[in-house]
């Protein structure tokens, strides 16, 4: 098989509810990557944090209710700590996947701190949901207070951040090294700590950057062929969860767009991987993205299921 450069992004059914969950979650996940390693591949892994990073800040938020003295968080620290304990699992859980199997490959994780750009408009209109879901009547409650709150996806309210599109990714070539020295590498975890560049002084931001955007990008300036998005549906359809719901097996970037104009794809889940995967596409010649659940992935890289989107 001709060598092949993929980029794996993981959704939240990778990492499981809660920290106990992710420990077993990694376990299957790390199958699955050493499965696509196994066959040669350099291997990227990025990952979510919505649920992770939301958790962190309740954490934080209870601590400073508890303790007077204590400050707030801010929400690119929350990212760099959610960077840092999923990169943790599964970096171990990969780890031990190659022990068992006798291979010989190194894993990295890669704190990475991606740059956005101050003006963009997505701070004015925070989309991107984070943190458990919570009931109408908690989400009144914290819109009142000021809180950001959304539906997300037909299945109920959550804390909703800015979302700003990333621009530059700073580790870039730490990266690079590391994957052309073989290391399966794992980083842009929650789509990187958004920063901005402050005369060479990199500054958190308050947001959380989608992670399918800042997959694209690395994968684009990493020229891999594939990026692989594993989520919680097989395949991506029109009419999603009605009457003529429809599964598509292959989208081409020109029918993709014609389905963002008809609203085919929900904001803040379906909607960045489809523009995600369209950003891949117009990157460079012959680059792929598969969309299909965890347990799919070596049937879809196959052929056998999940989307493909393509030039
Ligand atoms: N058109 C669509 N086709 C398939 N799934 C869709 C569509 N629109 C919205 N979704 C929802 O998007 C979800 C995936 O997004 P999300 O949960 O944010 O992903 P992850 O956490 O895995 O990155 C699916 O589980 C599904 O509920
Ligand atoms: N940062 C991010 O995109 O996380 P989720 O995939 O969990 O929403």
């Amino acid at each position: 098989m001709e060598k092949k450069k993929i980029v794996i992004a993981l959704g939240g059914n990778a990492l499981g509810k809660d920290v106990e969950e992710q420990k077993e979650a990694v376990e299957k996940t790390a199958k699955v990557i050493v499965d696509l390693a196994e066959q040669g591949a350099d291997m990227i892994i990025t990952h979510g944090n919505g649920p992770q990073v939301g958790m962190i800040q309740d954490a934080m938020d209870n601590l400073m209710v508890k303790y007077e003295n204590c400050k707030q968080i801010p929400l690119p620290t929350s990212v760099a700590m959610s960077q840092g304990y999923i990169g943790i699992d599964l970096q171990n859980a990969i780890k031990y996947e190659l022990y068992k199997r006798n291979m010989d490959r190194k894993v990295s994780t890669i704190l990475s701190q991606v740059e956005v750009d101050a003006a963009d408009k997505a701070f004015e209109n925070p989309t991107k949901p984070i943190g458990r879901f919570l009931t109408e009547e908690e989400a009144k409650k914290m819109e009142a207070g000021g809180v950001h709150v959304m539906e997300d996806a037909g299945r109920g309210y959550r804390v909703a951040v800015a979302s700003p599109m990333p621009k530059r990714i700073r580790e870039l070539g730490t990266i690079r090294t590391l994957v052309e020295a073989g290391h399966i590498v794992i980083t842009c975890g929650g789509g990187g700590i958004p920063v901005v560049d402050r005369d060479g002084r990199l500054q958190g931001v308050n947001a959380v950057i989608d992670k399918d955007n800042a997959s694209s990008l690395l994968a684009a300036q990493l020229g891999a062929d594939y990026l692989i998005i594993l989520t919680a549906v097989e395949k991506v359809a029109i009419n999603f969860g009605k009457e003529n719901q429809e599964w598509l097996s292959d989208l081409t970037v020109e029918q993709a767009k014609q389905y963002i104009e008809e609203n085919q794809f929900a904001k803040g889940s379906m909607l960045p991987k489809i523009e995600a995967a369209i950003r891949f596409a117009e990157s460079g010649e012959g680059r792929k993205t598969l969309i299909t659940l965890l347990d799919k992935a070596a049937a879809g890289i196959a052929g056998e299921t999940g989307t493909v989107i393509h030039y």
